[in-house]
């Protein structure tokens, strides 16, 4: 089968440089080299995207990767797509474009968490069991996967959680979609559907902003004039300190979406608690809670929907379903 590969970068596709730190280094064409297996198993049609950090991926980038994953998907021939990017922004790029494809071709995400100097790196194995999966017939129309440590995960809900270790990303209560084993590949659950959206021409510029104790209103209103939405990060169930709730009041009252998400990994958020700065008060003032959707893949669903000029009532409801 033809196999797509996009590389953008990452650990997955660094070296060591001569002061003992990860750099860029390598492009699609060594990737595959490392393995004799990977270019046995496919025929290869590669695209070197970018050799980048993943700090350096936009939602601008993300559109151009989208863009790109469509026009390898116009060869018929190509039975899959596997995309190499570094882990600490791969599930955001992941879930945007899960939300924005639409082939039923597998995409699929891999990375590495140790670079190609070390012996016992990740990438090789990673990348294998990546094109496994997008090779798997069972594969399609599961939207958009990451394939680490042998375990296969949905964009929606795959966070990254250790900085260093191999086994860094989980799907947290959901659990993974399903696994490799002795080349094999194993499913246990489909996905959750999640709402799709198009290309916009142009994405909206969304600000995420982390609430803390003794936040001061300032701090937060500063924010307003620099985004067309807001995604506030609040504690446990969705709760802020009181004092910021007529600065929530004011965005919403100057027409930006505001989102409740939460500093918890797991769990939905609720207007569930009726005190001064409990989620109902914020839901009162008018803002929206996502579920269980993270911080940055709202921050995503908000710039791609208020990007498509969609009706800010149409996008709730969509940023609901998103957040399930
Ligand atoms: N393991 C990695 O890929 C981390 C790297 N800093 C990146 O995101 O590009």
């Amino acid at each position: 089968m033809k196999l797509g590969l996009i590389t953008t970068g990452g650990t997955i596709a660094m070296r060591k440089d001569t002061s003992g730190k990860s750099v860029p280094a390598l492009s699609g064409e060594n990737l595959l080299d490392t393995l004799p297996k990977l270019a046995e198993s496919a025929q290869w049609e590669i695209k070197n995207f970018s050799n980048f950090a993943s700090c350096n991926m936009t939602p601008a980038g993300m559109k151009n990767l989208a863009l790109s994953v469509n026009e390898l998907f116009s060869d018929p021939a190509i039975g899959g797509i596997v995309i190499t990017h570094g882990t600490d922004t791969l599930e955001e790029t992941a879930y945007f474009l899960d939300t924005v494809l639409s082939d039923p071709r597998p995409v699929v995400l891999t990375a590495a968490q140790r670079d190609s100097s070390e012996t016992d790196s990740d990438g090789p194995r990673n990348l294998l069991e990546a094109m496994l999966v997008a090779l798997d017939p069972s594969a399609r129309e599961r939207g958009t996967l990451v394939v680490l440590n042998s375990e296969i995960h949905a964009a929606r809900d795959v966070r990254k959680l250790h900085t260093s270790q191999v086994n860094a990303f989980t799907s947290g209560a959901a659990g993974s979609l399903g696994n490799i084993d002795l080349h094999r590949v194993y499913w246990h659950r489909p996905p959750s559907r999640t709402p799709k959206l198009t290309l916009p021409e142009r994405l909206a510029n969304i600000a995420l902003v982390k609430i803390y104790t003794d936040m001061p209103a300032g701090v937060l209103e500063a924010f307003f004039s620099a985004a067309e939405g807001l995604v506030l990060e609040a504690f446990g169930r969705g709760n802020i300190p009181p004092r910021l709730v007529p600065a929530l009041e004011q965005a919403v009252q100057h027409g930006l979406p505001v989102v409740i998400t939460s500093r918890c990994l797991f769990g939905r958020t609720a207007p569930a608690y009726g005190y001064p700065g409990g989620g109902a008060d914020l839901e009162r003032s008018g803002a929206w809670f996502a579920g269980d959707l993270s911080s940055e893949k709202v921050r995503l669903f908000l710039a791609l929907a208020l990007g498509l000029q969609l009706p800010l009532p149409e996008i709730k409801r969509l940023l609901e379903a998103a957040g399930r």
